[in-house]
């Protein structure tokens, strides 16, 4: 106060009048009646009026006459306290003004100081925020639209004919909209995966995400801190700050768990009790989590064996196990291979620019085939023969040696009419051995893959004379 006093003292009244002319806010000050006493520069600017003109003149009067409005000074004077409002000034701008009552020595009003600010600008950027959120909010629902009608497409290549695959594509229709954990069963390469993708699309939870863990890709020490997350400095090595598991990212979607024989047997307790309660702890933390997933698991070896082994956990298993799915192997449901390849053959002649076409001789060899690696090793053939075959029509010949084998044998058996029937099994032997001796090079492997002793299939390979291309072998 003493301060003031003597910068006061050292101050013409002059001066404070050009310090408050100075300003870039308004200062307008009116007196307890709401009539107009004096003005800065910056408020005679942003009313456009002169000075001289304005002072004398009540607020109210000049709210009415559209300089300002609504006038802080009139708020002031009726509700008898500092007030805050948005002006819109000469319909030129908004101003923040705030109201202040200046008492005399009694405590009652004599001046009211009100001072504005101009927010257009802010005000713009506000509007620009409002509607860039509201751009977003109409551009996240189109994309979820988008994504759905591409959920609607995909689930058209689910294909298969067979009776078998139909009844499964209806059982998961049904488990699609059950919300409780699913575990798919079956050969590698037979669809388990794009069979859970169907489930997740045909659900309530299709617009949340589908996280896709293959258990057996992640190395055994970071399968925790990948599913669970962990918290920053949890353990040496680890990210500063910190990491979100998969099990998160999968919030309101589906958790896919692909191979799950190979989650190590410790996990298997932490994935029982998310599968229980829906809760989880990440490494290093102190307080569980709660993840709104649905989990389907699957696998392609024998649960119930491992069970048996003690390497997976009986309590775990039958709580997988609700919803059973098994997939059969292609060589069950052969109405499903002509389809299959069909659908192939369309894809991969738009993927490489081909016009590639079966013939029906390629067809039947195919059909008749044995595909131990199911539809994946389908889908892997039909890309290989419409990128090497010579002519747009595939013909048996541009099939690599293991199905073509079937055909020659086949032909072989028929054409061999005059023969007796040892003569013809010798012939088939024959056929057998040199085929897989083709395919596993060695005599051990071959033995191996015929499921029989390496030195019986050496005295074979004498009695009929084969001969080893190998030298090691011969
Ligand atoms: N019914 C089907 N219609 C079309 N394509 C299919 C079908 N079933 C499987 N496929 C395709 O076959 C390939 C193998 O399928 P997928 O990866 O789902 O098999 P999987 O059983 O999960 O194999 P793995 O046990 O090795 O993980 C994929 O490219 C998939 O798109």
């Amino acid at each position: 106060m003493e301060k003031d006093a003597e910068i006061l003292a050292l101050s013409s009244v002059d001066r404070f009048i050009d310090i408050l002319n100075s300003l870039a806010d308004g200062i307008f000050i009116s007196d307890a009646q709401g009539t107009t006493l004096w003005l800065n520069k910056a408020s005679e600017n942003l009313c456009g009026m002169p000075k001289a003109e304005l002072i004398g003149q009540n607020v109210a009067d000049l709210e009415e006459m559209g300089i300002f409005s609504p006038s802080v000074t009139r708020l002031v004077l009726e509700s008898g306290k500092p007030t805050t409002t948005i002006q819109l000034v000469n319909s030129r701008g908004k101003f923040l003004v705030t109201g202040h009552i200046i008492p005399d020595e009694a405590g009652n009003p004599e001046l009211i100081v009100a001072h504005s600010r101009d927010i257009t600008e802010a005000a713009r950027a506000s509007s620009q925020l409002e509607e860039t959120v509201a751009l977003l909010k109409r551009y996240s629902e189109e994309l979820q639209l988008m994504k759905r009608e591409a959920n609607q497409s995909s689930s058209q290549t689910l294909i298969g004919n067979s009776r078998s695959y139909l009844a499964l594509m209806e059982l998961i229709k049904k488990v699609a909209l059950a919300d409780t954990t699913v575990l798919i069963t079956g050969e590698t390469g037979v669809g388990k995966s794009h069979l859970a993708e169907q489930i997740h699309q045909l659900s309530e939870r299709s617009t949340g995400p589908f996280i896709h863990v293959n258990c057996s890709a992640i190395p055994e020490t970071l399968i925790e801190s990948e599913l669970f997350g962990y918290h920053k400095g949890a353990f040496t090595g680890a990210n500063h700050s910190g990491k979100i598991g998969l099990v998160k990212m999968a919030d309101k979607g589906t958790l896919f768990l692909d191979e799950i024989s190979e989650l190590p047997y410790h996990l298997q307790s932490k994935l029982l009790l998310l599968l229980q309660n829906k809760t989880f702890m990440p490494i290093g933390g102190t307080k569980t989590y709660t993840a709104d997933i649905r989990i389907i698991a699957a696998t392609n070896t024998n649960l119930q064996e491992l069970v048996r082994l003690g390497k997976f956990r009986h309590d775990l298993y039958y709580r997988l196990n609700i919803l059973p799915i098994n997939v059969p192997p292609l060589r069950e449901r052969k109405d499903d291979i002509f389809p299959l390849l069909h659908h192939n053959l369309q894809k991969f002649n738009a993927k490489h620019n081909q016009k590639r076409r079966f013939t029906s001789d390629v067809l039947d060899v195919l059909h008749q085939y044995d595909w131990p690696g199911n539809v994946r090793e389908l889908e892997n053939l039909v890309e290989r023969i419409v990128i090497t075959s010579k002519l747009d029509e595939i013909s048996v010949t541009d099939l690599p040696e293991e199905q073509r084998s079937i055909r020659e044998l086949e032909e072989g058996i028929l054409t061999l009419g005059s023969l007796s029937l040892t003569e013809r099994m010798e012939k088939i032997e024959v056929e057998f051995i040199m085929q897989a001796l083709r395919i596993h090079k060695t005599t051990r492997k071959t033995a191996a893959a015929l499921g029989i002793t390496q030195s019986l299939l050496m005295r074979r390979i004498k009695k009929y004379g084969i001969a080893l291309e190998d030298e090691e072998d011969a």
